[in-house]
């Protein structure tokens, strides 16, 4: 790329990925202007806190003490009345099938772009896409990140290609699925609900979950440019796990806090129907991911909603204590249609279904 490409506005971008961008040899010295979607001197006085996240043992929560389980349940509570995110560790998904997973995703990203092509501007409901940026369609900027999407429950998808990626996000899938399960099933005890009522309400046996990869190559500006804006997620949990190389920041008390996971560990954020089911007791938590100069990263999401059929709406008994409705319903598949056919800001969708306080 020539130097004066990095002046380019959007419409004269030549290249249609950031892997294109990073792959095609030439060293940008700055970042072409499209991507320059924040203002360093707004951006850089946002306060830092330097605070650790919770963390909540996996397996004290399934195979401890009655003892140790109901401490565990307390802990998760507190975690997503004052955090909506956290950290899990000693939980029982492989750390070999983390890795091989991680593989798989890097094996997606490195085919031809010709090949990815093939998943390419689709419509935002689609099983399996290929992108860049959140939706180009309509973004005045551009985000720092090339993504896959797919749907893996109730009906599992996968691309063909690269050799493996089915089996091993299959399995994938399976396992983090299962682990969400565990821990819905413990936030709905913390609310003091009944966990029978969980997967009638949210219809859980054909819980929506999709896979989401997340590629930022190395950027040359990166005070300037954003892997993903400010955001909250649409499901009920989010379960991320990320190359070694930070970049998630979430908002916690009004301040950005970077998380540093723990080897092996997984980042979990409560997302807007949890928010809703809950009436408001666990908000969703808004986090963006920051991109750098020097490092590849790679986040896999995997979040898991209700059914696309249910319409939650707040929990009649959690409504009964607090005197107030504090939300509309939607159908889960009208809420993400929306948050995804738009600009990705903040809570915009579940602002949409506030009721007055
Ligand atoms: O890459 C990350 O750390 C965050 C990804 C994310 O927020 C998302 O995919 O919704
Ligand atoms: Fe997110």
């Amino acid at each position: 790329m020539a130097a004066h490409e990095a002046l380019l506005p959007l419409s004269k971008l030549k290249y249609s990925t950031i892997k294109e961008i990073s792959d095609s040899g030439v060293v940008l010295s700055s970042l072409p202007s499209c991507y320059a979607c924040r203002d360093p001197d707004i951006n850089g006085s946002t306060e830092i806190l330097e605070e650790e996240v919770p963390i909540i043992d996996f397996s004290l929560l399934v195979g401890g003490t009655a003892k140790q389980r109901a401490q565990v349940i307390q802990d998760l509570g507190k975690a997503c009345r004052d955090w909506g995110f956290f950290m899990v560790v000693n939980h029982d998904v492989p750390k070999r099938l983390m890795e091989t997973m991680l593989d798989a995703c890097k094996g997606f990203f490195n085919m031809r772009e010709e090949e990815k092509q093939e998943y390419n501007g689709k419509h935002v409901l689609d099983p399996i896409r290929h992108g860049t940026s959140f939706n180009t369609s309509v973004e005045k900027f551009r985000y720092w990140r090339d993504y896959l999407k797919v749907f893996v429950h109730p009906h599992f998808h996968s691309p063909a290609k690269p050799s493996g990626f089915r089996e091993i996000s299959l399995e994938y899938v399976t396992r983090t699925r299962e682990m969400a399960k565990e821990l819905l099933k413990a936030i709905w005890e913390s609310l003091e609900l009944k966990p029978d009522d969980m997967e009638e309400t949210l219809d859980l046996n054909s819980c929506f979950q999709i896979l989401i990869v997340n590629l930022y190559p190395p950027c040359p500006e990166p005070e300037l440019a954003l892997g993903i804006p400010p955001h909250s997620d649409h499901g009920l949990l989010t379960i991320l796990s990320e190359n070694g190389v930070n970049g998630l920041k979430v908002e916690h008390n009004g301040k950005w806090v970077h998380v540093k996971p723990a080897p092996n560990s997984f980042l979990v954020n409560t997302g807007d129907h949890m928010e809703i089911v809950s009436n408001g007791k666990y908000k969703s938590v808004v986090h963006q991911a920051e991109v750098n100069a020097s490092s590849t990263r790679i986040s896999i999401a995997t979040a898991l909603g209700p059914s696309l059929d249910t319409v939650v709406v707040p929990e009649p008994q959690l409504v009964k204590h607090e005197h107030q409705l504090a939300y509309n319903g939607m159908k889960y598949r009208d809420f993400i249609e929306h948050q995804q056919a738009n600009p990705l800001m903040d809570k915009s969708v579940l602002d949409l279904l506030k009721l007055q306080k």
